[in-house]
């Protein structure tokens, strides 16, 4: 580095869909801020750097290939020992596995990775505070609303976690630790539990990315169950809008919820989506296909997201505009 940065970004898990989106906006329009971004490059990015794709040339970036459940001493070294080389500021940590669906196949792997790479990190920033206690650094991690579990009423961030899948298990099980260093260490740590997100550069095994992807390729779209199960869905642009409000103005020593009180069937939104896609209502019919539920399928999340809201943040995206963008300007590219 030899311009100086006001700030140096950590950013986990920046070659996934929601990484990579927080990515493309900020190395561009923050150019004062030097970002590091460690991704193991999983499936999910098709195990390339391909969504990020623009910035990896960028002055203001740098890309490190790095398991941080299997990579403990790399860790270590870059935010540690080597501290003064990059002086990392902020960690804004997205590294999970987050496909509901493969955690059922692969509980062990999940606890495994989602909750070793987050206390990898976290052991590595309570190891360097008690080297350095002058330091101070700006720790968000991206947590979602399934902790909570089902729920039909809105569930606030005192909320109980009562997880019940393999995925949200090793979320819940991140919180719980992060709260443990919280008491312990005295570390601040700031929690972000969003509702689903969409947007462009998701990987064509979430619903949304899946119908599309479906469509452009003429499979048939799996519907889980009888696709009465619903969700609330952010743009991921109004997600990033409300992490950077927390980011910038928020106790990053709390958690935070972030939601949309838009709620929709699964069935609906491949409706909608097949209304937009086709300029008519019936025309998906008979591109469905109505399969096994999963083993378990949360009926419903419902948040409260009051604490977000008194910083000023609201949702501005309506869903039907945020599918309709991705059909006429993602589409071709799914
Ligand atoms: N997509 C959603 O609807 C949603 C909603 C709520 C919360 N979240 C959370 O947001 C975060 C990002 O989700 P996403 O949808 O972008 O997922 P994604 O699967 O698209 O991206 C995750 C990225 O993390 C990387 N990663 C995973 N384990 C890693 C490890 N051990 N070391 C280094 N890199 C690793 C992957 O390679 C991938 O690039 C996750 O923590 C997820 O739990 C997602
Ligand atoms: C907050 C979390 O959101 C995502 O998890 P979730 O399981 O709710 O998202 P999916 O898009 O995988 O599933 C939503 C809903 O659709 C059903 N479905 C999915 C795919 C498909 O091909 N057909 C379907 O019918 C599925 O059973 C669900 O009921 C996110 O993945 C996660 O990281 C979150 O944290």
């Amino acid at each position: 580095m030899t311009k100086v940065y006001t700030k140096c970004i950590l950013v986990t898990g920046g070659a996934g869909f929601i990484g990579s989106n927080f990515l493309n906006h900020f190395v561009k329009n923050y150019p004062n801020y030097y970002f590091i971004c460690i991704d193991k490059l999983s499936y999910s990015s098709d195990n390339s750097t391909k969504n990020i794709i623009d910035i990896t040339d960028a002055e203001n970036f740098k890309f490190i290939k790095l398991d941080l459940a299997e990579s403990y001493l790399d860790l270590f070294q870059l935010l540690v020992t080597d501290y003064e080389i990059y002086q990392i500021t902020d960690i804004i940590n997205f590294a999970a596995e987050s496909c509901v669906d493969k955690s059922f196949e692969s509980p062990l792997y999940f606890t495994k990775n989602n909750i070793l790479s987050t206390q990898n990190l976290l052991e590595c920033y309570r190891l360097l505070k008690k080297s350095r206690p002058e330091v101070n650094i700006n720790f968000l991690h991206i947590s979602t609303d399934e902790v909570y579990g089902d729920s039909d009423i809105d569930v606030n961030e005192q909320g109980i976690l009562n997880p019940t899948n393999p995925y949200s298990a090793s979320k819940a099980a991140v919180d719980l630790i992060i709260n443990s260093y919280r008491y312990s260490y005295k570390l601040p740590i700031c929690i972000i539990r969003p509702n689903n997100i969409y947007g462009p550069y998701q990987y064509p095994e979430k619903i949304i990315s899946r119908t599309l992807h479906c469509l452009k390729h003429g499979k048939k779209i799996p519907i889980h169950g009888s696709g009465s199960n619903k969700r609330r869905y952010l743009h991921v642009k109004d997600f990033l809008n409300g992490l950077q409000l927390i980011w910038e103005n928020g106790n990053l020593d709390d958690s935070y919820n972030i939601g949309n009180d838009f709620e929709i069937s699964n069935y609906a939104v491949i409706k909608l989506i097949g209304e937009l896609f086709f300029g008519n209502k019936s025309e998906i019919d008979d591109k469905v296909v109505f399969v096994n539920d999963r083993e378990y399928n949360d009926l419903q999340y419902s948040i409260n997201d009051d604490k977000i809201k008194q910083l000023g943040w609201k949702p501005e995206i309506d869903f039907r505009s945020g599918i309709k963008d991705l059909i006429d300007n993602y589409y071709p590219y799914l």
